[in-house]
């Protein structure tokens, strides 16, 4: 198994590029089943839920072809399996957004039950209570969720909670229904909008993506169309609170300042000088950063996947933070893993207080979700000493060439077996 190892106490200085972002391209990817003609897509970040999704849409029919590293087309011409296996569905979670495009494209759709995670049960019964309004049959049965709808009709639906994936589940299966769907108290996350705006590309109509009503009045087919996958803006996070957690001087560039606000604004409480432009952004950190208080909701509010992050920077920041997660039940499998460095952590139910002001020292960690890895990253950072990640094929999920992106921002990174 691979793990990383890093040796901490080298600022993180210079430029480097953002990649898409994973969690626009994979329901972008799922797009494709719903149209038989080719769909080009651009800036496709290279990393293993990718892949795993090209796999499972290869299984169903789709011919994938890859023009360059980060441009995809794929063809659904004709879907000659219907199924998604819990093989596919157990690693990579995203994998039920192929449910809501198979069902309206095909009429028919069987999908492991993506089962609980490290960070929580994450059920997906508001994806399921969606589609029956929709009027298609679903049972069940053997961990399998088994859907039948000759013609999905539009509905008025109104979600129990603020889902990204079932919003964009239902908003993709609602192109083709007949009639309008209305669906309320959706998530307003940007990747809603980027599929969005790719299924109107495709031809689809498709009003409020964005907002927290979306209303999508059907139409019989959708064509091809070349489609630009938006930056990763947890990426972006992710590496500007890395700088900040060690007076870094770093300038990200191909990402988007407006897709930041909540994150940006608590690192510049941290004390970073932040600058940006169209579609760059450069922080800079001359001292230690200042802890900061924070509380997970769903966009615009602070994003649950930079809570990890954040943690290892409040570690070692001047002060004592409050961080509270509203959105997983168990999104705190880091700090077991920081404390074995030094931090000093006390969870109470979904808070976290974290005491900074010290100094965190390099050892043996091990990652248990993808943005927790990233956290053990930033630390093993600021660390003094060695610090060595083991499973880190979590991270791969979710970050593109993380280490060379690292390395060349001057961090002491390398990956081993
Ligand atoms: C591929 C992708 O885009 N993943 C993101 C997506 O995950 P994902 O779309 O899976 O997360 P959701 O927005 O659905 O989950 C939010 C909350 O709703 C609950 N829930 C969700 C669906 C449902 O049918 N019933 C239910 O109870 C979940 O357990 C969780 O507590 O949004 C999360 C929240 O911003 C991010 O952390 C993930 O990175
Ligand atoms: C939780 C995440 O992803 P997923 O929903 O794919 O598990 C994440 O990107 O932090």
């Amino acid at each position: 198994m691979q793990k990383l190892v890093i040796q901490g106490g080298s600022p993180l200085r210079g430029e480097i590029n953002i990649s898409g972002a994973k969690n626009a391209a994979l329901p972008v990817l799922c797009a494709a089943l719903l149209t038989s003609d080719t769909l080009r897509i651009e800036n496709v970040p290279y990393l293993k839920d990718v892949t795993t999704m090209l796999i499972l849409l290869e299984q169903m029919g789709i011919s994938v072809l890859n023009s360059s590293e980060s441009e995809i087309e794929l063809t659904a011409a004709q879907l000659s399996s219907l199924v998604a296996p819990y093989e596919m569905v157990k690693t990579m979670r995203a994998a039920i957004l192929v449910l809501g495009p198979m069902l309206a494209r095909a009429g028919e759709a069987t999908i492991s039950l993506p089962g609980g995670c490290a960070i929580g049960l994450r059920p997906v019964d508001q994806h399921i209570k969606g589609l029956r309004a929709m009027g298609a049959e679903i049972k069940i049965e053997h961990g399998y969720i088994h859907a039948l709808a000759n013609q999905l009709q539009g509905a008025h639906i109104v979600m129990d909670i603020i889902t990204v994936t079932g919003t964009e589940n239902l908003m993709m299966a609602a192109t083709l229904a007949s009639g309008t769907t209305i669906l309320e108290n959706a998530a307003r996350e940007p990747e809603v909008i980027d599929l969005a705006n790719c299924l109107i590309a495709m031809g689809a109509k498709i009003q409020g993506a964005g907002s927290d009503t979306i209303t999508i009045e059907g139409v019989k087919t959708l064509h091809g169309t070349t489609h630009r996958v938006m930056p990763d803006r947890i990426e972006t996070g992710t590496f500007l609170t890395a700088a900040a957690a060690n007076r870094g001087d770093i300038h990200l560039k191909e990402t988007r300042r407006d897709l930041l606000d909540a994150v940006l604004d608590k690192l510049t409480e941290a004390g970073a000088t932040i600058k940006s432009g169209e579609n760059w952004i450069s922080l800079k950190m001359d001292t230690t950063p200042r802890s900061v208080n924070l509380r997970t909701a769903p966009y615009p509010a602070f994003p649950t996947d930079m809570q990890a992050q954040f943690m290892a920077m409040n570690c070692i920041a001047d002060g004592t933070a409050i961080m509270t997660e509203t959105i997983f039940e168990n999104r705190f499998m880091h700090v077991q893993e920081l404390k074995r460095m030094n931090a000093n952590i006390k969870v109470e139910g979904n808070t976290a207080i974290v005491k900074g002001n010290l100094k965190l020292e390099g050892t043996n960690v091990m990652a248990t979700d993808l943005r927790a890895s990233a956290s053990l990253v930033i630390a093993g950072l600021a660390a003094q000493g060695e610090t060595i990640i083991d499973r880190i094929y979590h991270l791969d999920r979710g970050y593109a060439c993380i280490e060379e992106k690292l390395s060349h921002l001057g961090a002491k990174i390398s990956r081993i077996n």
